[in-house]
């Protein structure tokens, strides 16, 4: 059977990248994706500016919309302190098996599902009380109605910090507004430029006041 291109991301990883290097796994994916075949990987440049915003947070729960190929939460996983944990939601089934393989390591799990599916649960199923950080990266259309349902059922506390990717391209426009004119967040964005290309992009950091 022909392979997917996470596949093939996945062979290149496997064989260019050092088992538990998590850095060495970033790079591989990086350079894979800048010279063979572009995904849609957060990226490096992206990546950076992720990096210094999750520090900055020092999140005992972090929660991801969107595991892809795993390598934003590869990236966050690498900077976490000890305990802290990673609750990553994938909907496209292989992708998720992928991101498996792709690097097993302490601290980060994968959940099944569609965001609202999981979100809902996570109270109960997942003994969540509330999160810390949240990196929403799946699809433009879930950004606004996946952050109302979160506020909904209290997962927001006060100086949560949800950074949200390509809020320029594709764009979540619909989202931008409402954090942005919204009294319950304080927001910061970090113009960038879409993974791997040119194209402008950037991130929308978005605290909650609780
Ligand atoms: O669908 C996406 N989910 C999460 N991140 C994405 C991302 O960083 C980039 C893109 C994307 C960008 C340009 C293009 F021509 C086609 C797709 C999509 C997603
Ligand atoms: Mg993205």
């Amino acid at each position: 059977s022909s392979r997917s291109k996470e596949q093939r991301i996945l062979d290149f990883v496997l064989k260019h990248a050092v088992p538990g290097d998590p850095t060495s796994v970033l790079n591989a994916i990086d350079k894979y994706c800048s010279q063979q075949e572009w995904a849609m990987n957060v990226g490096d440049e992206k990546g950076l500016i992720l990096d210094r915003v999750l520090q900055e947070a020092s999140p005992s729960l972090v929660l991801e919309l969107g595991t892809y190929c795993w390598y934003s939460a590869v990236r966050m996983a690498r900077l976490l302190k000890q305990g802290a944990q990673i609750l990553t939601v994938e909907f496209n089934r292989n992708n998720a098996d992928i991101a498996h393989q792709i690097l097993q390591f302490a601290g980060v799990q994968v959940l099944e599902g569609s965001s609202e599916e999981v979100i809902r649960q996570l109270q109960k199923k997942h003994a969540v009380d509330t999160v810390d950080f949240i990196f929403i990266d799946h699809w433009k259309d879930r950004y606004l109605p996946d952050t109302k349902l979160m506020e909904e059922l209290g997962l927001l506390r006060k100086g949560t910090v949800i950074l949200a990717d390509n809020v320029i391209f594709p764009g979540a426009p619909d989202y931008l507004q409402y954090v942005r004119s919204s009294p319950k967040y304080d927001c910061t964005y970090y113009p960038s430029h879409l993974e791997y290309l040119d194209a402008e992009d950037g991130l929308e950091k978005a605290v909650y006041k609780g």
